[in-house]
C-alpha cells in the first residue's frame, strides 16, 4: 500500500514542484540597506517589542483540497486550521521569495508586501510554506476570519527578522469574532480589492 506520510520535515500534502522553506529565502539582488532592514539585532528592537519564536511544519494547520463545488478555489488547495485558534492568536509567518521590485513577477499570486518604503515583497510562488494555500474570504464567507501582520522573529544568535505573520483576527468590541477559528476551518484572508482588480484588468 503506498504511504500516505509525508517526507520528513515537510508538512502533510506539500506538493512536490514547490520549495518547502523553514526560514525566509533572501534574494542575493537585495542591497545591505534593505537586509539590514529586515535583519536586525534584538538590542536594536525596543525592549517592550514583541519577539515571535516559529517551528515547521506548522502542528496548527492543515493545507486541504478543496473538495466543495460551490467553493470558488474548487480543485486547488486551502489552509484549514488543526486545532482551536483564539483571537489574536499567532498561526504561522509567510515565508517565500524575499525580493525587492527589481526581482519582482508582475504575474504571482503569491506575493505579499513586507516592506513598503523599501518596496520590499515575500513571494510564495516557487518557494514557501503552509501559508501559501490560505484563501481569499471572498465567496467562501462573509469576513475574514485571519489576517496579516508585522512581525519580528528570533532567528537565533541575537538576531530578528522583520517577516509577516498570519494571525486570528480580533475579537471585536461587540465580541462577534470572539470564537476564533474552530478545528476543521478554513483560514480566510483579505487579499484586498486591488488583487481581484488588477486580475480583472490583467483578463481584459
Ligand atoms: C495565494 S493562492 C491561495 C492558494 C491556492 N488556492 C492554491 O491552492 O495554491 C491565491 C490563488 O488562490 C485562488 N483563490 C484564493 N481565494 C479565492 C477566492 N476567494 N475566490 C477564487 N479564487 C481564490 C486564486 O486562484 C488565487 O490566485
Amino acid at each position: 500500500m503506498p504511504s500516505t506520510r509525508s517526507p520528513p520535515g515537510l508538512p502533510k500534502a506539500w506538493p512536490g514542484n514547490i520549495i518547502y522553506l523553514h526560514a525566509p529565502s533572501y534574494s542575493k539582488k537585495l542591497n545591505a540597506v534593505k537586509i539590514k532592514a529586515l535583519v536586525l539585532s534584538k538590542s536594536e528592537l525596543p525592549p517592550d517589542a514583541q519577539v515571535y519564536k516559529t517551528s515547521s511544519p506548522s502542528t496548527n494547520v492543515k493545507i486541504t483540497p478543496i473538495t466543495d463545488f460551490v467553493h470558488p478555489a474548487h480543485g486547488q488547495n486551502g489552509l484549514f486550521a488543526n486545532q482551536h485558534l483564539p483571537p489574536d492568536a499567532f498561526i504561522l509567518p509567510y515565508l517565500g521569495y524575499v525580493h525587492d521590485q527589481t526581482d519582482t513577477d508582475e504575474t504571482s499570486d503569491y506575493d505579499l508586501s513586507l516592506d513598503r518604503e523599501l518596496g520590499i515583497g515575500v513571494d510564495a510562488t516557487k518557494m514557501g510554506n503552509e501559508s501559501r494555500f490560505i484563501n481569499d474570504f471572498r465567496g467562501v464567507s462573509t469576513a475574514p476570519n485571519a489576517e496579516f501582520r508585522d512581525i519580528y522573529v528570533d532567528s537565533g544568535n541575537g538576531k530578528v527578522e522583520k517577516r509577516v505573520g498570519v494571525f486570528v483576527v480580533s475579537a471585536g468590541k461587540s465580541g462577534k469574532r470572539a470564537k476564533g477559528i474552530g478545528r476543521g476551518q478554513e483560514m480566510l484572508v483579505s487579499y484586498g480589492k486591488g488583487f481581484w482588480t488588477e486580475r480583472q484588468n490583467a483578463e481584459r
